[in-house]
């Protein structure tokens, strides 16, 4: 399967790639607005090891909101559902990823689901550790492991410049500190702090593609077979993903490409085909709704090719 893919992939980011310019690089996070704005790339892993690369494979760039994924994994891992789901909904919300807007709306200001701003800072609150500190160095021994054994690391260059800026997540936060979803006994500065540093890790489209693996596996090490993550996590992840994992446009999304995935404002997107691929995508340039426009083309282009929607 992956040999058909390697033939036709080189061709297929081409032509993915003329579509970055109907994009623009983010740049309310100062530090990404360096990003090359008409770069793409994308690896795809399938279970046995055995991977495919095109394009611009080699850039490094920091996870973003794919970030999300995880760290609520690793909520659910620290707190069980019945914990995470008393501060975090299950719902899409039809907004924008950095809204306000349902925290005030809809009663008790509890975020609709933990892949929006909210619901992940609300996340970060819930992952266990004694300091910021310790629980970023949680965080950053989780992703690694399911990326393969990488060392991943913040990239503190991003992680200042977004801290410095973050005029509505910080609203955010002290929003929800007043809906009493943040508890008394919890600062939110130092909430604030995992939330960004989980945003600023550093990684590629390999990493990622080894991350997304993991998920397609139901949680299983691909090398290993051991269970990384409970399989039930993995499936509230997965669901999760597919209903809200392209902001507003993962309606869009699951109609034209059908299957799970998240993006970041980096331009990234992990992408999921069960039981098969993790694919890990890079196009800096980001259209309206936040995701990378050449990135979307090409997962639609490979969707549509190779007949992956679940539907
Ligand atoms: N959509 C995103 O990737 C958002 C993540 C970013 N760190 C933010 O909070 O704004």
């Amino acid at each position: 399967m992956l040999d058909e893919l390697r033939g036709k992939l080189p061709g297929w980011v081409a032509a993915s790639r003329l579509h970055a310019s109907e994009g623009r690089v983010a740049s309310y996070i100062p530090e990404l607005a360096k990003a090359p704005g008409a770069a793409l790339g994308i690896t795809v892993l399938g279970r046995s090891g055995e991977s495919v690369s095109a394009g611009d494979t080699e850039l490094l760039f920091t996870m973003q909101s794919i970030s999300k994924v995880f760290t609520l994994l690793l909520a659910l891992m620290d707190n069980g559902e019945e914990g995470v789901f008393a501060k975090v909904g299950m719902e899409p919300t039809g907004d924008d990823f950095n809204s306000m807007l349902k925290l005030e709306l809809v009663e008790p200001g509890k975020p609709f689901n933990p892949l929006i701003n909210a619901g992940a800072i609300a996340i970060s609150s819930l992952i266990h550790g004694s300091t910021p500190a310790a629980k970023t160095e949680r965080v950053l021994a989780f992703f690694s492991e399911a990326a393969g054994g990488a060392s991943l690391a913040v990239n503190e260059e991003v992680y200042r410049s977004e801290s410095a800026t973050a005029h509505r997540n910080r609203s955010l936060a002290y929003f929800l500190k007043d809906n009493e979803v943040l508890g008394e006994d919890i600062d939110v500065e130092d909430v604030l702090s995992v939330y960004f540093r989980h945003c600023a890790v550093e990684i590629t489209c390999g990493q990622l593609a080894r991350m997304a693996l993991v998920l397609a596996l139901g949680g299983a090490d691909p090398a290993s077979g051991r269970q990384l993550v409970p399989r039930r996590y993995v499936q509230i992840a997965k669901a999760f993903m597919l209903m809200c994992g392209m902001y507003n446009a993962s309606g869009e999304f699951a109609i034209k490409v059908g299957i799970p995935a998240k993006s970041g404002v980096s331009g990234g997107i992990l992408a999921v085909v069960p039981g098969r691929y993790g694919i890990g995508v890079i196009g800096p340039a980001l259209g309206d709704k936040g995701n990378s426009t050449a990135g979307v083309h090409l997962l639609e282009t490979m969707s549509r090719s190779l007949a992956w929607s679940m539907f």
